[in-house]
């Protein structure tokens, strides 16, 4: 184990080892990630943050094997990424990993049950509505099923997300400032949402927030400067994590 890793006892859901991540070459060369090692342990909450700029989203991708490190490597389970074909990759991220976006990324001519059982249709899975009713109903949905995403409001929109990331059943969900686009009441909502889904769960929630409020909610929360994982707090509060970042210039 290397000296400044994070790694825990327990079978992680996520471990990455040693992750770094290379764009371009020559003058254009940046280095987003540098030898991070850290694990994300089953059914917690960890919350990314740090700077603009400083790997947040590559560290995500990268986790969820949107994107492949230029070395170093990231196990799912028992999984390890590097050593799959882009075919086994793409059934990995389909069956295995949830994904949350700021955006929601519903498709608005679907219903919300087609939308959130999409997923399991992509991947040629038999659709049994009673778990999708249970699943939209675990976001409180249950009273939606048939209205398209307009119909929602954005809160509602995330909700739909939320579940369509649930309905496989994934590994781990990862969230790309799910709350971004969102008021505060609602975001909060969906913050508790986040919350519940691995108290009650047992799910392992990954998220990227510049929001310290939002990063309260985690268990952990990791920090992010010039690409290396520069500190972990856990059981945050939104003060403890704001001083952080004040102290990574980050505001
Ligand atoms: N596709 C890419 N090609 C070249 N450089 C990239 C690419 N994606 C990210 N970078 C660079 O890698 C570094 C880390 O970017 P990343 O998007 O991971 O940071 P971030 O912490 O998510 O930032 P923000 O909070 O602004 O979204 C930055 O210097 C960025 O310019």
């Amino acid at each position: 184990m290397r000296r400044n890793d994070v790694h825990t006892m327990t079978a992680p859901a996520v471990r990455l080892d040693a992750v770094t991540k290379v764009y371009g070459s020559g003058e254009n060369k940046v280095t987003a990630l540098r030898e991070v090692g850290v694990d994300l342990a089953t059914g917690t909450f960890t919350a990314i943050m740090g700077p603009s700029g400083s790997g947040k989203s590559t560290f995500l991708h990268c986790a969820a094997g949107l994107d492949r490190p230029t070395s170093g490597s990231v196990r799912l389970g028992d999984t390890e990424l590097s050593k799959l074909s882009d075919n086994e990759l793409t059934v990995v991220r389909r069956d295995r990993i949830g994904f949350v976006f700021q955006a929601y990324n519903l498709l608005s001519s679907l219903s919300v049950e087609d939308n959130v059982s999409l997923p399991l249709r992509l991947a040629g899975r038999r659709i049994d509505r009673g778990w999708i009713a249970q699943v939209a109903a675990s976001v409180g949905l249950g009273e939606h099923l048939q209205r398209r995403p307009a119909q929602l409001s954005g809160g509602q929109q995330q909700r739909v997300a939320i579940a369509r990331a649930l309905v496989t059943r994934p590994d781990a969900v990862f969230a790309d400032e799910p709350t971004g686009a969102l008021d505060t009441r609602t975001g909060r909502q969906v913050l508790e949402l986040l919350r519940q889904i691995v108290d009650e769960g047992g799910q392992t929630v990954i998220m990227v927030t510049h929001d310290p409020v939002a990063a309260s909610f985690a268990d952990r929360v990791l920090f992010l400067a010039d690409g290396q994982l520069t500190g972990v707090l856990d059981a945050p509060t939104a003060e403890l994590v704001a001083d952080r970042m004040t102290k990574l210039g980050a505001w």
